[in-house]
């Protein structure tokens, strides 16, 4: 079987099913798919004008939460404005990764958790502590009752908030698009409150700096190797590689300076600055597998995008040179580990069998993608 990656190429850099009538982020004259090259350069060129000058994306109040599956077909993210959220945790997310290192490696997970507790691998200009929800979130967390007390809110809330878009998604459809029992209790949710930093560089390996993003191999981490990101001036800048999200959805919430920047299916790029009192909603993973076309599977490729299929979004971080500190907290739903994301038809053996794919398995599979992340768009 082609591997996993092959099919997400393939899905991301092939022009699209046509969208739905109202939809206007992906209907770039032409159709053609841009290369990893031209996307980063765009990202480069919008990172240092400002993100100002990059498209907007839409803005939802959540009195229209309706409005999110047409949305979401359409463009890579979207803000949503007037929820009950508390306000973010970056007070706690600053007091966390500015702490002392012995405080810091007191939260390392012992089995080298990614997604659990203070992260143990080489810092590229970024570091990052995954809130652990397990006991109410008194795991590999600060010994401190008001942290723990806002990390929890917050945490839940938005847990809150991410599954009422997952019903919105199955009211609208009038089916089972996300399935009811995957999220029970939360599933594999976390949190993550993310420190970008020059004063984080590993400089223990240097990189010569050719302008290009950095692939990082894999490893039991998530880098090791070169800095994430290099601009063409061979300056190095706090950032995250391409990626995806391994979730349902994911929620951000960031501090200035800006930096985040993510892109549609036609490698158009947006800038998704923090804007005052509103968070931006992203796609994960998993809602191109809940959202495919009835019996079909992304394994199977173009096949199984239709109209209504979300894909992942794809996203990066590059915080401008000397812009200062940036400060952000993602909150990821997640599926339970052995929910059930998809099933598609396959024939074996010269007869048509239903193949379930569970969601370990699809976090299983993505850890094999060489550089774990970066492998979304050719180029
Ligand atoms: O810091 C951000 O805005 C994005 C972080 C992110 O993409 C991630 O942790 O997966
Ligand atoms: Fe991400």
């Amino acid at each position: 079987m082609p591997r996993f990656t092959t099919h997400f190429k393939s899905l991301l850099t092939s022009p699209p099913a046509a969208p739905p009538a109202t939809a206007t982020g992906d209907t770039k004259a032409g159709g053609q798919s841009a290369s990893r090259a031209d996307i980063y350069a765009q990202i480069r060129t919008l990172n240092l004008a400002g993100s100002s000058s990059a498209p907007a994306l839409p803005r939802i109040r959540y009195a229209d939460l309706h409005l999110i599956p047409q949305t979401l077909a359409a463009f890579p993210a979207f803000y949503l404005t007037d929820h009950a959220l508390p306000a973010p945790p970056f007070d706690q997310a600053r007091q966390l990764l500015t702490a002392a290192d012995h405080i810091k490696q007191g939260l390392v997970h012992s089995q080298k958790s990614t997604t659990r507790g203070y992260n143990h691998a080489r810092h590229q200009g970024r570091e990052w502590w995954d809130y652990s929800p397990e006991d109410g979130g008194t795991r590999l967390t600060l010994p401190d009752d008001g942290f723990q007390r806002a990390s929890r809110e917050y945490f839940e809330k938005c847990i809150s908030l991410l599954k009422e878009i997952c019903w919105e998604f199955n009211r609208s459809y009038g089916e089972t698009v996300v399935p009811e029992g995957a999220v029970d209790g939360g599933g594999f949710s976390t949190m993550r409150y993310l420190r970008y930093s020059t004063e984080v560089f590993d400089d223990s390996q240097q990189d010569e700096g050719d302008g290009e993003m950095r692939t990082p191999s894999a490893s039991a981490g998530y880098t090791h190797g070169q800095p994430a990101v290099v601009d063409s001036g061979g300056d190095r800048l706090p950032g995250i590689e391409a990626h995806t999200d391994l979730s349902i959805f994911t929620l951000i919430t960031a501090t200035d300076p800006s930096g985040l920047y993510v892109w549609n299916r036609r490698g158009k790029v947006f800038a998704a600055p923090p804007v005052d009192g509103a968070v931006l909603i992203m796609a994960g993973d998993c809602m191109t597998y809940f959202t495919a076309v009835n019996g079909k599977s992304p394994l199977d490729g173009l096949d199984a995008i239709g109209e209504r299929t979300v894909l992942p979004t794809a996203h990066a971080v590059m915080v401008p040179a000397r812009a200062g500190e940036r400060y952000s907290v993602g909150v990821f739903l997640r599926p339970k580990r052995e929910a059930v994301i998809n099933r598609r038809v396959v024939r074996r053996q010269g007869r048509e069998v239903l193949e379930e794919t569970a969601f370990w398995w699809l976090a299983l599979e993505k850890l094999e993608v060489e550089g774990r992340k970066c492998w979304l768009a050719d180029g």
